[in-house]
């Protein structure tokens, strides 16, 4: 029983077929596509497997995206399936106002950070940081319950509005320095120490209401970027978005049989 496993951000399309929806389950085939290339899919990669058995994604891409992914699944039966944050699902619990509202890619990797913690050792607070086209900043408790998330805009949003809102900011890609003695590098950063500096802001707030040391991790595209300017140690988790999808299948498959 084969599982395609899809997220959909708001710059790429990445995907991952398993040789089961069971956490840990074998890789069979994985790729990225940014979105304005996602029509190729089924004539392309997705042509060299047999038809998945199941399918379960998550997007954030909006509507007409949504669109063309179901058209690039079109020649199989496989029903597309996409989470929807809920108040519950998987051990995490949902404190948005309202749930179904806070973005099915976070939602789906703090589950994936939480299952990724509690196979590893006890329960932890966990601040999860994902560097995709946007940057979240998540905090979890020991408990599992998710209790709010900082939203910033990744280093190209950063980079786009900045240019665009100024004259004399159009410059190449710099270095992250401490001390920046040119435009590039006070820009590039910037950036970078904005989005460190919220991540230690939301360190701080966790350890505080919940008394334990949070585990640091970060997922994300982006990820790498940001990795050697944290201000504590982080461990880079690629998957965590897959792992959570896995995690959820296998719970819908035990529950009812499917996704
Ligand atoms: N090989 C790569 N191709 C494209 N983008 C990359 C690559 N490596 C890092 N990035 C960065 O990662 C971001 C996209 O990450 P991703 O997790 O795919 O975002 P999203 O989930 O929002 O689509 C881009 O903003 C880009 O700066
Ligand atoms: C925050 C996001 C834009 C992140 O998107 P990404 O960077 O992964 O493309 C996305 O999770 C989203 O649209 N969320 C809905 C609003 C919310 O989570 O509150
Ligand atoms: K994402």
């Amino acid at each position: 029983m084969t599982f395609l496993a899809i997220d959909v951000g708001n710059t790429r399309l990445k995907w991952t077929l398993y040789e089961r929806p069971a956490a840990g389950a074998r890789v069979l085939a994985h790729g990225a596509e940014f979105l304005e290339q996602l029509d190729r899919l089924a004539e392309g990669p997705w042509a060299e497997f047999a038809e998945p058995t199941r399918m379960l994604g998550c997007i954030v891409a909006g509507q007409a995206v949504k669109h063309r992914v179901h058209e690039q699944m079109e020649r199989w039966e496989v029903e597309p399936r996409w989470v929807v944050a809920s108040d519950a699902e998987a051990g995490l619990t949902n404190g948005y106002d309202f749930p179904a509202r806070l973005g099915a890619d976070r939602w789906v990797a703090m589950i994936g950070a939480r299952h990724h913690m509690l196979a590893r050792g006890p329960a932890r607070p966990i601040l999860l940081v994902m560097v995709g086209t946007a940057v979240t900043v998540e905090a979890i408790d020991a408990s599992g319950r998710f209790l709010g998330g900082l939203i910033l805009p990744g280093h190209g949003i950063m980079l786009r509005a900045l240019e665009s809102g100024t004259a004399g900011l159009h410059v190449p890609t710099g270095e992250v320095v401490e001390f920046p003695t040119n435009t590039s590098d006070g820009l590039t950063s910037g950036g970078t120490y904005a989005i460190a500096g919220a991540c230690e802001r939301m360190f701080r707030h966790l350890f505080l209401r919940s008394g334990a040391e949070p585990l640091c991790l970060m997922t994300g595209g982006a990820g790498w970027k940001m990795m050697p300017s944290m201000m504590r140690p982080y461990e880079l988790v690629e998957n965590l978005i897959f792992d959570g999808l896995l995690v959820i299948a296998q719970e819908r498959e035990a529950l009812h049989g499917g996704v």
